[in-house]
């Protein structure tokens, strides 16, 4: 599936007391990566809704004045819920700082009743994509 991503600079209101990257302000860019991959590939950004962050793990602090891009993707379709993989990589530091699952879920604008979203995840080779794709099977609610 496609592959999104958003890079943010990592300004002074972004810091907790640490002084590195306040860790609600990661699961904002988080949920907002994984709600365009969903957004997107649906169509109707007005039908998607967020049910559930699967858990962030948070591997490394994030120094003010780094500029973070998070990468996201689709990795498991339900018949309505669609299940994003997210992760936030350092581009002056390096090295991966958090990754987790987001799932959203297609609802009917008028009614926010679940419905059908359409979307098939199509055929990969790609190791690592087939991994996490094996991963979101896992991936407890
Ligand atoms: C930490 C973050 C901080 C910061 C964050 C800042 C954000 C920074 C801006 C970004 C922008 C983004 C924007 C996002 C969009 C909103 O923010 S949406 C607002 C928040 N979300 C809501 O208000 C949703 C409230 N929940 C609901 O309305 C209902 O639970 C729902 C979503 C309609 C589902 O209703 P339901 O009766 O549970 O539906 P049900 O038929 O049982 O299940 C439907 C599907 O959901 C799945 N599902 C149900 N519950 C779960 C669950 N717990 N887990 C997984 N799947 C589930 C089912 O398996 C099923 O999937 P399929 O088998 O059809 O594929």
């Amino acid at each position: 599936m496609k592959e999104y991503k958003i890079s943010h600079l990592v300004k002074s209101e972004d810091l907790n007391h640490h002084g590195t990257l306040f860790a609600g302000r990661t699961a904002e860019w988080l949920v907002e990566a994984g709600f365009i991959a969903a957004a997107a590939t649906h169509g109707r950004p007005q039908d998607i809704l967020c049910v559930n962050v699967h858990g962030f793990t948070f591997k490394r602090p994030v120094q003010k004045g780094d500029i973070l891009t998070i990468h996201s993707r689709i990795v498991k379709a339900g018949t309505t819920s669609l299940m994003i993989h997210v992760k936030a990589l350092c581009e002056i530091h390096g090295g991966q700082s958090v990754e987790g699952f987001v799932t959203f879920v297609c609802v009917d604008a008028d009614t926010k009743k679940p419905k059908p979203h359409g979307i098939s995840l199509d055929e990969t080779q790609d190791e690592a994509e087939l991994a996490l794709r094996a991963r979101a099977l896992e991936v407890p609610r």
